[in-house]
């Protein structure tokens, strides 16, 4: 089952890979045709009644595949309303090979007469709400009529991301859908045709750029609305929660605080003026600072606890019993990761370890990336985490789902990139599911560092990718 936004970060994968939308609405249109195809004989009366949208375009590319039908093509709305260019060429395709079209520009005037079938292409997941005109009366039109209704992806009135069926919803006699089944189309009662597209697996197996379309910044949010994250980290080193700090800050969160050892607090401080610092006794994380933690954490949307914070006894004692406490959502990084097989816990824990670390948690791990992408799985399934184990193939899973990030270079070797995509991570985790956040920021994060060797080659440093995170996570298309 796909939402009609998950459907969205798929199609544009699959436009990554370099299948692009073109493609597969021609795809779509010979699976409507199919479908009309097992309903009704040739000769038959089909009338395709077409959106502005791609919904539309769908059934326009249809029509070329029913020539041996008796067809009427009705695009409701003015051909120069098309919404979008690949349905207009469609339109534009029809117009030259002078196929039986009509312009419906007042749909109190739509007649549909006496079809065998219509062809229901006026919405799919592009729908927001209950049916506004023209699509009201065309719906209640075909509604009315005594034809076999076809909706194309789902009846138009369907939200295809909430699976609500609108009060003046069409209604369908059969559905074909596209890729995967829609949220609704299984309450439906009627046969829903899951039509294979072209789409390859790997548009959902592959981090590409449509994931980062899940990314959005809501205009009248407030300080604080796109995340608070604290960092728990340092001690025995300065520079690794500063990383992580400042990553989470242009990874987009508003507010990033730094719980560290008092010692060293003025150290991570003079890094950056962005930072806020909530310094606790001593040179090291240990148990009796724990309560104030926890305390701290809960005051923010994800906790990132690991970068520099070292292997004290003592330390890996305070992260066990943080995390036993906690029930928000952390990243764990570094020397805590170390902890997290036993350590029982309501929180949802992100884990971000290289593969000797993965070995360490007592994970396995292989030279093939596929089998190493089973056995992360395996593993996350059986620790009840997300996994981020990162390599030249980033594998993310949270043991239901698998993710695999393709980007980053050799140059990434170097110390402190591992403590930047902690950051990102925990940005993003603020405002996206584990998985998302996870598989989302380690695309980012290699992608930035693609972009900083490309520019001035290897020999980068973990501070270079500070800066080209929001390009990479926000200017895109
Ligand atoms: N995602 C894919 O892989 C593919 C999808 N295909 C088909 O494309 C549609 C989705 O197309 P889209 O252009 O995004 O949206 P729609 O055609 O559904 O709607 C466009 C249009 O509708 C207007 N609108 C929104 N709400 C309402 C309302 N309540 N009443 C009236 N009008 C409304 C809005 O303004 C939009 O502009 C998908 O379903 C598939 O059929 C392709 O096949 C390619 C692969
Ligand atoms: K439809």
């Amino acid at each position: 089952m796909l939402t009609g936004s998950e459907m969205g970060v798929v199609d544009e994968n699959a436009a990554a890979l370099g299948v692009p939308r073109k493609q597969l609405m021609e795809s779509s249109g010979h699976a409507v045709a199919q479908a009309v195809r097992t309903i009704a004989d040739p000769g038959e009366q089909v009338v395709i009644v077409a959106g502005r949208g791609n919904n539309g375009g769908d059934a326009l590319v249809a029509a070329r595949f029913l020539d041996d039908y008796d067809l009427r093509v009705l695009l409701l709305g003015r051909p120069d309303a098309i919404s979008t260019t690949i349905a207009r060429e469609n339109w534009d395709a029809l117009q030259h090979a002078e196929y039986p079209t009509e312009t419906v520009r007042d749909s109190s005037a739509l007649d549909l007469c006496t079809p065998d079938i219509v062809i229901d292409a006026m919405l799919g997941t592009g729908i927001a709400g209950d049916l506004r005109e023209p699509e009201a009366t065309a719906a209640a039109a075909m509604n009315g009529s005594d034809a076999t209704v076809l909706s194309v992806d789902v009846p138009s009135g369907l939200d295809a991301e909430t699976g609500r069926l609108a009060d003046n919803a069409v209604d369908a006699d059969h559905v074909v859908t596209f890729h995967d089944t829609k949220p609704g189309l299984p309450d439906l009662d009627v046969p829903v045709t899951v039509a294979d597209i072209g789409i390859p697996d790997a548009a959902e197996l592959f981090v590409e750029q449509g994931d980062l379309t899940r990314l959005e910044r809501d205009p009248a949010s407030h300080k604080g609305d796109n995340g608070e994250v604290l960092v728990v980290g340092g001690g025995p080193y300065t520079g690794a929660p500063a990383l992580t700090a400042q990553a989470a800050l242009r990874g987009g969160a508003d507010l990033v605080r730094v719980a560290c050892p008092a010692v060293v607090a003025r150290e991570i401080q003079s890094y950056s003026e962005n930072l806020i610092l909530r310094p606790f006794d001593g040179d090291h994380l240990a148990p009796p600072h724990v309560d104030r933690l926890a305390d701290l954490a809960a005051d923010h949307d994800t906790l990132v606890v690991g970068p520099g914070l070292g292997d004290h006894d003592a330390t890996l004692e305070g992260v066990a019993e943080l995390l036993s406490g906690f029930d928000g959502t952390a990243v764990v990084d570094a020397d805590a990761l170390s902890v997290v097989p036993d350590v029982e816990t309501d929180a949802d824990l992100v884990c971000t370890p290289h593969q000797g670390e993965l070995l360490g948690m007592g994970g396995e791990t292989s030279e093939d990336w596929r089998e190493r992408a089973d056995l992360v799985e395996s593993f996350a399934a059986e620790i009840g985490h997300t996994m981020l184990v990162k390599g030249p193939y980033d594998i993310v899973s949270n043991g239901e789902r698998t993710r695999v990030g393709r980007t980053g270079n050799p140059g990434m070797t170097v110390g402190g990139t591992g403590d930047v995509l902690a950051g990102v991570t925990g940005a993003l985790a603020c405002v996206q599911a584990p998985l998302d956040a996870a598989a989302i920021a380690a695309h980012t994060v290699g992608t930035v560092g693609d972009r900083v060797v490309e520019d001035r080659g290897y020999g980068l440093v973990a501070t270079d990718l500070l800066e080209e995170i929001p390009s990479v996570l926000w200017q895109r298309e």
